[in-house]
């Protein structure tokens, strides 16, 4: 029997639409099966994010070795940082037949198509650009300058939410939670569906 290698998670959007937030709530519960990919980043941590834990902070020659090297899967520059996705743990997971849970922004996710086509891409919609600005704002973590670029990077961003298998929308952490949820569990079946016709194929039953 062949193993069946693990499934490749993008979560997407825009900065502020909750992605962190939906990411930290999928994995506080207790039955979630993915294994979240921590990120590489030249941004300096804010207050009380931990090495290794929220990210690997790395300066900015470091990041460009590891792009020279090509150990990132993808990175992107965003708003004035590099951020990238570490490749030999990726691979590593997905050939243990775990599934991987990235969370990045939208540069990055279109890297990721290209190269792993077969991956399964959630865009999370904001309820509106306003309510976006209010999480910018209330999460009051960027200073004004940086908010703007952001929101204004969101315009062009959620114009990329159709080149994405599904879009959910963040009106509620739970809510969507539910929903990514949903999706991933719809997409094990139908893999699941198509490897047993391909086995009853190869065995001369169609
Ligand atoms: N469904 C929601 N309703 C109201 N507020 C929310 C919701 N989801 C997240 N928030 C709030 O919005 C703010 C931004 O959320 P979060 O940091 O998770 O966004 P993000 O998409 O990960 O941002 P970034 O891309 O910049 O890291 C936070 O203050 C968070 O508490
Ligand atoms: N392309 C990538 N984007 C990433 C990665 N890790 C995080 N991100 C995204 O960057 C922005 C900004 O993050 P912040 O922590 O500074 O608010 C946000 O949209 C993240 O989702 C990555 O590895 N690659």
């Amino acid at each position: 029997m062949r193993k069946e290698r693990g499934l490749l998670i993008v979560l997407s959007g825009p900065s502020g639409v909750g992605k962190g937030t939906v990411r930290k709530e999928l994995f506080s519960q207790p039955d979630t099966n993915y294994e979240y990919s921590i990120s590489m980043t030249t941004r300096k941590p804010r207050e009380g994010e931990v090495d290794g834990v929220d990210y690997f902070f790395k300066s900015h020659e470091e990041f460009e070795q590891l792009i020279g090297e090509g150990r990132l899967l993808e990175y992107a520059s965003y708003v004035g940082n590099y951020y990238g996705t570490p490749l030999d743990y990726v691979n590593a997971t997905l050939d243990a037949g775990r599934d991987v849970f990235l969370e990045i922004e939208v540069q990055g996710a279109s890297q990721v198509r290209d190269k792993v086509p077969d991956g399964l891409f959630i865009f999370l919609a904001p309820p509106s650009l306003s309510e976006l600005e209010q999480r910018l704002v209330g999460r009051g973590t960027e200073t004004n300058d940086v908010i703007a670029s952001r929101c204004l990077a969101a315009r062009d961003e959620l114009e990329m939410m159709n080149l994405y298998d599904f879009v959910v929308e963040n009106d509620e952490v739970h809510l969507a939670c539910d929903r990514v949820n949903a999706i991933v569990t719809a997409e094990h079946c139908r893999r699941e569906r198509v490897e047993k016709r391909y086995l009853s194929m190869l065995k001369g039953e169609y």
